[in-house]
């Protein structure tokens, strides 16, 4: 569904990402792994439409969407989560994931101020799909609470539940666990592959947890300095001399 080929990004004089070319196919979960500053985040924001890239193709589901704004590039069912949680801090839990269907589904605000019976039942629908999400990620006690006072890891999965009630077809996760205790990373485990086996979305991970790196993922794609180092299953990276060493030289 997703083809990334060659992909190239640079910042002035510093080739960021360099010759960059990954694939997920449809329920999958494809990590994105490397040292600190490899590269990774930057190639996230180049298929999330965050930045356009200096060269390379990123083709989904058959159309080619490099360069093509963020916004677009969400409604076509490509989005992401960030390394940093973005959040509406004074707006409450639900707030949050009713804004976040308004952006997706650019509705038109005439037909709000008519209220038209067109609006009513999609507002009813959007707040449906908050309430599913909310229960689903063990949100729905805290609705009304404001965003910003929640726990750091229920504003993670917050995240993920605003995600999910735009029903993408690809997922991006940028450091999901970073900041989470044991416990939290293991509920996080679980709600990850339950989006791949029970709403067939298709997962890109980026994330320094190995454990949860190489529990989850049925692909992974090893960048060092901007460049392609390694591909192949959990099984193979752990065992790649080159991948061993890239991390071995980073501690
Ligand atoms: N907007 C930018 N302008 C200039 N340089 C940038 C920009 N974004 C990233 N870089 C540089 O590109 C390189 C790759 O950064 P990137 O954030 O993609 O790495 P990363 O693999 O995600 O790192 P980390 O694991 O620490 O988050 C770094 O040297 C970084 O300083």
């Amino acid at each position: 569904m997703l083809e990334v080929k060659n992909l190239s990004m640079r910042f002035g004089g510093l080739l960021a990402v360099d010759g960059v070319s990954l694939d997920v196919q449809e329920r999958e979960i494809v990590s994105i792994i490397g040292p600190n500053g490899a590269g990774k985040t930057t190639v996230f924001n180049c298929m999330s439409g965050f930045y356009k890239p200096s060269g390379g193709k990123i083709i989904f589901e058959g159309k080619e969407v490099q360069g093509i704004p963020d916004y677009k590039i969400s409604r076509l069912g490509m989005v992401r989560t960030f390394q940093h949680v973005r959040l509406f801090t004074q707006m409450s839990v639900v707030e949050n994931l009713l804004v976040a269907q308004h952006r997706h589904l650019n509705t038109n605000m005439l037909a709000g101020l008519f209220g038209t019976p067109n609006y009513k039942e999609r507002e009813q629908s959007a707040l449906d799909r908050a309430a599913y999400w909310l229960e689903r990620v063990g949100l729905l006690d805290l609705s009304n609470r404001d965003a910003g006072n929640l726990a750091y890891g229920q504003q993670r999965r917050l995240e993920i539940a605003r995600c999910m009630v735009t029903e993408p077809k690809l997922l991006m996760l940028d450091e999901p666990a970073a900041g989470l205790n044991p416990a939290e990373t293991k509920e996080l485990n679980q709600l990850i592959v339950s989006l791949k086996e029970d709403y067939n979305v298709s997962v890109v991970l980026i994330e320094h947890d190995m454990s949860l790196v190489m529990d989850i993922s049925d692909r992974i794609n090893v960048i060092n300095q901007g460049r392609p180092l390694a591909s192949g299953t959990p099984e193979e990276i752990r065992h790649n001399d080159d991948v061993i060493k890239a991390y071995l030289g980073e501690a």
